[in-house]
């Protein structure tokens, strides 16, 4: 299935526009999995089945896998969830970016060896490198725009032209150029709210994915005044290290499902 069909139908099935980030760190794992050779999948199997119903995606960041040289685990996960949770949408963090030929692996790695529906992309090198991740129509391509981090303001804040900033340029080429299969959405950080609006008035309905609420300390109610659409979805909205590390006993997956809730309940109660 298309991304974007799976994400509208997830938004309007579960409810939800809250992305579980699934960024695992072993040294606060719960005492029971410490040690375990796998413990990385079973702690986001754990998460993964304690939360799916409260999603409408899950967002796993390739780092933390491939930093632990757990990268089959990260395809075991990502296995799991389609078979578990087939309605549920997975996005490839990986924040790829390089020239054609080398972007052309990297699409191969996301879409084929880890069965990702969407990945994300660093626009910077341009559309050649983007290229490569567009071909596959079904799958999402997730560019980053206006970042969640302070230092995101260093060059996307740069003003290209005429007032526009690099940020809006890219927004402004995503939904104008490079959308040709409607498989395109933008990073926009919570941390930057009057960004998510001026994001929004460029590119309509797209979707957004929005990091930076929790842990990071992005608020949910300027979130969705600046990023909702007319129909009250049009967002991810990830939360990780505020979700996964509620609890840090036995019962992380119960603390983290009641941090779920809690969360995807303020996003609705903002829709
Ligand atoms: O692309 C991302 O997901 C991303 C973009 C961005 O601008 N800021 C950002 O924090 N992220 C990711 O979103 C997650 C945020 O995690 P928490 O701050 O723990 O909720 C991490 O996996 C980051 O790598």
């Amino acid at each position: 299935m298309h991304f974007m069909t799976a994400l509208r139908a997830a938004w309007q099935s579960r409810n939800s526009l809250l992305c579980v980030g699934l960024d695992p760190y072993p040294a606060r794992f719960p005492a029971h999995l410490q040690g375990r050779p796998d413990a990385i999948l079973e702690f986001c199997k754990g998460i993964v089945d304690a939360t799916a119903d409260l999603v409408c995606c899950f967002k796993p960041q390739i780092a933390y896998f491939a930093a632990q040289r757990a990268e089959d685990q990260l395809e075991d996960l990502i296995a799991h969830i389609h078979e578990r949770h087939p309605d549920t949408p997975v996005i490839l963090d990986a924040k790829r970016g390089d020239i054609g030929s080398t972007a052309a692996q990297y699409a191969v790695e996301a879409f084929e060896r880890f069965r990702a529906d969407a990945i994300t992309v660093n626009p910077y090198m341009g559309r050649d490198s983007v290229e490569p991740y567009l071909e596959y129509a079904d799958k999402g391509v997730i560019l980053l725009c206006r970042t969640s981090n302070p230092g995101g303001s260093d060059l996307q804040f740069l003003d290209v032209g005429g007032g526009e900033r690099l940020y809006e340029r890219v927004a402004r080429l995503v939904a104008n150029d490079w959308n040709g299969s409607g498989n395109c959405g933008l990073v926009v950080g919570a941390t930057f709210p009057n960004e998510i609006a001026r994001v929004r008035h460029i590119v309509g309905d797209m979707p957004l994915l929005v990091p930076g609420i929790g842990a990071q300390g992005g608020d949910i109610a300027e979130t969705m005044q600046a990023g909702g659409t007319a129909a009250g979805t049009g967002l991810m909205i990830n939360s990780s290290r505020a979700i996964l590390f509620a609890g840090s006993g036995e019962d992380y997956a119960l603390a983290a499902r009641r941090v779920a809730l809690e969360t995807r309940d303020a996003i609705n109660a903002n829709r």
